[in-house]
């Protein structure tokens, strides 16, 4: 018979074997990647606040790391503040650092039904199915075919300027989600109070509300989502059930005006996204039910993803623009020399590297994502002989990488020159060894944004053709004074710059008319 002190004893030597083998487990395994001391056991209770991407590059710099660690109460946060880190790992071992972190996002997911969302959903077959249907549509040569919708919103864009100057904000809003609409489903938006958008709208300040880490409690105890919403203090369930209509009608009402549409006439059904990934589907061996949720899913997932991010890019440009009149003139000068008097189109994009350029300092001067969406690494890896243990949250300082100045000099300056040389023929092209920035703009690996090629498109169409027909100068204060705008920012998921005055007119009557033409003929009237 064993008695107490026996037990006792065993107990002991069991734990002693424990601890000693934990000392020797732990001993191979190396340091996490240098970070910020937290509380002990556990860490940190919250992650710097925006701009945190400012804060990491600064600890990057402090512990002499391009990645650095933070314990959050026991989940891991990795940023990759260079580069190099992001192609080694986000690219090249893209394998296992794909997925998504879940954790923290039940009120969106679950309550709110976002989860068909597809830059949300976890690296799987269902998600790898959508990629794929998503990059039969949005490669770089299937996008061409979209360019008279591109042109038909960028005139309308346009003219609402010229009737309108002062209201620029809203119009660019109506342009970044007409585009959306039109490119995605073949739908003509409202301008004003149209459904869709208003539904979009709405999704999408759900998706920057519930994304804010401790906005609701939900995320960290997920047992409240089986709270009923009369119960008191369950006001999330009420925010929630609203929100899902939106979300529900933004994936499904547009989608189900295409395949009436093809349903009644195909050929008469307007090109677009979701027209392509119903023709796909006929000869997909997959379970159609099954592929038209993936559909809905993707085609759904633009307006979310491309719809603010295209109109922040525009409208910083616009405010560099407005900062400095000298680049205007050269851009306009460029566009002169090349187009005499006409508007550009996207046969001149090779002709006008200075655009070029500038589109390129507009995704790199104030990136829309500053930190990119967090990837999720599926097993433990080492790097740089430090440790990232699996289902770390991994996130590229996308703002840190553009504003490296052993890249690209005087980095807080807009300078859309940095991009350009002389060819030895004397004439000026893009400079190759300026790195891109919309390599690194767009993300990394295997969750790079699909919509790259379209919203470049966009943004090249819609400056080259307001560059060409007007000037954006600066407002001028109650003494006549011109304004130079300050470079300030509203932070968030995507950075937009706060409102600035300005004063935007046509360059002169004949560019006026232009513009008018030029939807004459967008919209088939000439
Ligand atoms: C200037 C405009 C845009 C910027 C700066 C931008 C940037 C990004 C970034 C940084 C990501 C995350 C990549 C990663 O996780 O590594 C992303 C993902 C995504 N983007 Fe974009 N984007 C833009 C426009 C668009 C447009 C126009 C569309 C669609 C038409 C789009 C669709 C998506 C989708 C669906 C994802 C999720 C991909 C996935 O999780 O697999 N984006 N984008």
């Amino acid at each position: 018979m064993l008695n107490a002190l026996d037990v006792l004893l065993a107990i002991l030597s069991l734990a002693a074997v424990y601890m000693l083998y934990l000392r020797l487990t732990q001993r191979r395994q190396p340091p996490y990647p240098p970070g910020p001391p937290g509380y002990p056991l556990i860490g940190h209770l919250r992650a710097p606040e925006e701009p945190s991407w400012v804060t990491y590059r600064d600890w990057g710099l402090k512990y002499d790391s391009d990645i650095i660690h933070l314990n959050m109460a026991g989940t891991h946060l990795i940023v990759l503040n260079s580069l190099q880190a992001c192609i080694d790992l986000l690219q090249k071992r893209s394998g296992f650092y794909s997925d998504r972190p879940i954790a923290g996002i039940t009120m969106l997911t679950e309550l709110c039904g976002l989860g068909w969302s597809f830059g949300l959903q976890r690296y799987g077959p269902e998600w790898r199915d959508g990629r794929k249907a998503a990059e039969s549509q949005f490669n770089a040569h299937v996008v061409q075919r979209y360019r008279p919708a591109l042109m038909l919103e960028v005139s309308r864009f346009l003219d609402r300027i010229r009737a309108n100057p002062d209201t620029w904000r809203k119009h660019l809003k109506l342009l970044a989600g007409g585009l959306i609409m039109s490119v995605g489903y073949g739908i003509d938006v409202q301008e004003e109070s149209d459904p869709y958008l208003t539904a979009a709208e709405h999704t999408s300040e759900c998706f920057q509300k519930a994304l804010v880490p401790g906005t609701y409690l939900v995320d960290v105890l997920h047992f409240l989502k089986y709270i009923p919403e009369w119960f008191p203090g369950a006001a999330f369930q009420q925010h929630a059930k609203n929100w899902r209509k939106s979300i529900m009608y933004i994936r499904d009402a547009p989608y189900d005006v295409v395949k009436e549409r093809m349903a009644d006439d195909p050929e008469a059904t307007p090109d677009c996204i979701a027209k392509g990934l119903m023709e796909g589907m006929e000869k997909s061996e997959k379970d159609h039910g099954y592929m038209e949720r993936v559909h809905r899913g993707v085609v759904g997932s633009m307006y979310l993803a491309g719809s603010d991010t295209t109109e922040a890019i525009i409208a910083s440009s616009f405010l560099a623009l407005v900062r400095h009149p000298e680049i205007q003139k050269r851009a306009q000068t460029s566009i002169d020399e090349v187009c005499q008097g006409r508007l550009p189109n996207f046969t001149d994009f090779d002709r006008l590297p200075y655009v070029d350029a500038l589109v390129r300092e507009g995704l790199r001067w104030n990136p829309a994502v500053a930190l990119n969406l967090p990837h999720m690494n599926t097993k433990d890896d080492v790097y740089k002989g430090y440790f990232i243990p699996a289902n770390s949250i991994v996130s590229a300082n996308i703002w840190a990488i553009l504003q490296d100045p052993t890249v690209y000099p005087d980095p807080t300056t807009f300078v859309p020159e940095r991009f350009l040389r002389t060819a030895p023929d004397g004439r000026v092209a893009l400079d190759p060894s300026v790195p891109d920035p919309t390599h690194v703009a767009f993300g990394f690996g295997r969750r790079e944004c699909p919509g790259r090629f379209m919203a470049y498109q966009s943004i090249w169409l819609a400056l080259a053709r307001l560059l060409a027909a007007f000037s954006i100068d600066r407002a001028r204060d109650a003494d006549g004074r011109p304004v130079v705008p300050k470079a300030e920012y509203v932070w968030g998921l995507t950075n937009h710059p706060k409102p600035f005055p300005c004063d935007i007119r046509p360059r002169s009557r004949e560019h006026a008319a232009l513009v008018t033409e030029a939807l004459d003929v967008a919209e088939g009237r000439q």
